[in-house]
């Protein structure tokens, strides 16, 4: 499958180059095909510059053997790039989320290993870095996005040497021993090393890939740089430092204290019954996410009576994710088994112990759901950041609730003030969810106030401007 970028394009200044575009493909009732912007933090981060800098985004429609003409929306051009049904079952759904992911993620799930997936996932990364290389103008800045595309800097750049490349990873850095077992491991270090920045949410995962580039490469790190020669025999310089990436906070709290969500919270706690304590679970339906442990806490606390129902019940909402992937096919069994246990052994007639929700969730009600939360139980086994923990903060504008968070999530490093636990130790786990529970509203409110705080002053255009404004400085 080849790009469909027309000859002359080449003049965009910004481009964004990520798995996915910014929108959805929405087929309306009467057949029509619209393009909705997708929710995410990343798009709203980079719309105001792209909309500044006449930017272009290229990625996967996520559609099978079809890709629309590049078209312009809300000010950006974007350009899809197509992908057959062999290269989505072998470049996103094997190489992308069943071995990289796992590997990545503290190999919480064993990381599989095949070659064919490999040989697709360098095909799909060329075909990325060709697309860019098309619509990129002289000396425009080019910033690649997350660990489906690790090969785009280095093919982009033997392509565009005028080209300035920023490469932002979301999820972790393994640590060496981890990346290790990775077959094709040095070819995604020298991958990377085509970039002049690399961003990672945690100086951890930095300092990993530093550490790496000595090992598997021969080059010599000094502080938070390395220098590599290029194809054209110059040196350059390559930085690798952390930007923890943030969210919209100013939108999500205005959102909260808008009266359409604080009066649909308050309906919202109307039809779960007023009980006295409400837990909340906010997740894509992952492994890493931790849902099992969370679930087997909330089952000791009612089998040890420490928290009853109807007094209690916990929402989790579990978005659909990856189902095609087994591993993800295995947890969804795992985690239903587990609630209907739950609700049959513990919930009453018309008051069931979990309301579980597989169903991806508009932002208002989610913010409304945040709104309700008492606690909110963040327990991800690893997790590069986790916005879902800064969402709720942002949306706590009454300086309620409590934050439950697990310390292998990038956020940890920031929301000092969230009541932090291991969530492989399900003793503590429990026991912390019991403190939250029945925290001194006063003391909350202080812990609230500081994380608001930090996200306020950290939001998502700071995590964009600080990236943008190093990978400027980087090689000026
Ligand atoms: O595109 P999908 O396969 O449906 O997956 C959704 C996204 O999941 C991952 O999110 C990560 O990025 C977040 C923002 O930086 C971060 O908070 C979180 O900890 C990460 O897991 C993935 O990295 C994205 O590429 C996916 O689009
Ligand atoms: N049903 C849901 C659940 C989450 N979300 C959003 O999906 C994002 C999840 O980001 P995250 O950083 O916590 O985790 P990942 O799913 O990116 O690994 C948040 O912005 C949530 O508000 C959603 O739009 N609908």
């Amino acid at each position: 499958m080849g790009s469909s970028i027309a000859a002359g394009t080449a003049d965009r200044d910004f481009v964004v180059v990520a798995n996915r575009l910014p929108v959805d493909r929405v087929v309306r009732p009467d057949g029509e095909v619209e393009w909705r912007r997708s929710p995410g933090g990343l798009v709203t981060a980079l719309e105001p510059i792209m909309q500044s800098r006449d930017g272009a985004w290229i990625g996967w429609s996520g559609d099978v053997d079809h890709a629309p003409e590049p078209f312009e929306s809300d000010g950006m051009l974007l350009h899809a790039v197509p992908l057959s049904s062999k290269e989505v079952a072998r470049y996103y759904e094997g190489f992308s989320n069943a071995t990289l992911w796992p590997l990545y993620h503290d190999a919480v799930a064993p990381p599989e290993f095949h070659r064919s997936w490999w040989d697709t996932y360098v095909t799909v990364n060329r075909r990325f870095a060709e697309a860019a290389a098309a619509v990129a103008g002289q000396n425009a800045v080019v910033w690649i996005q997350d660990y489906q595309l690790q090969l785009v800097p280095a093919m982009l750049r033997a392509q565009r040497p005028d080209l300035r490349i920023g490469f932002f990873l979301h999820i972790p850095f393994p640590p060496t021993e981890l990346f290790m077992q990775l077959p094709w491991r040095t070819r995604i270090v020298e991958g990377l090393l085509g970039a002049d920045l690399i961003g990672f949410q945690l100086p951890g995962g930095a300092a990993n890939f530093l550490r790496l580039a000595r090992q598997l490469c021969g080059l010599q790190p000094h502080g938070r740089t390395v220098e590599v020669t290029d194809a054209d025999g110059e040196p350059r310089v390559v930085r690798a430092e952390a930007f923890p990436i943030s969210i919209d906070t100013k939108g999500m709290s205005d959102l909260s204290a808008s009266p359409e969500v604080v009066q649909r919270a308050k309906e919202l706690y109307s039809e779960l019954g007023e009980p006295k304590h409400v837990l909340l679970g906010v997740d894509r339906l992952d492994y890493t996410k931790g849902i099992s442990t969370r679930l087997q806490a909330y089952r000791e606390l009612l089998e040890d009576s420490s928290i009853t129902v109807p007094d209690t019940v916990l929402i989790q909402v579990a978005t659909p994710s990856r189902e095609r992937v087994e591993h993800y096919k295995a947890l969804r069994n795992r985690i239903e088994l587990q609630v209907g246990r739950i609700n049959g052994d513990f919930g009453t007639l018309g008051h069931p112990a979990v309301q579980y929700l597989h169903q991806s969730y508009g932002r208002d009600e989610l913010c409304a759901l945040y709104r309700v939360a008492d606690v909110m139980l963040v327990t991800p086994l690893r997790d590069g950041m986790n916005l879902v923990a800064k969402e709720y903060v942002a949306a706590r504008t009454d300086h309620g609730g409590a934050l439950v968070l697990s310390e292998f999530t990038g956020a940890a490093a920031e929301l000092r003030q969230a009541y932090q636990v291991n969530p492989h130790d399900i003793t503590h786990l429990k026991e912390t969810i019991v403190a939250a529970l029945n925290q001194d509203p006063a003391e909350g409110a202080r812990r609230m106030r500081a994380m608001r705080r930090h996200v306020t002053s950290h939001d998502v255009n700071h995590w964009a401007a600080s990236f943008l404004d190093s990978l400027r400085k980087t090689n000026a």
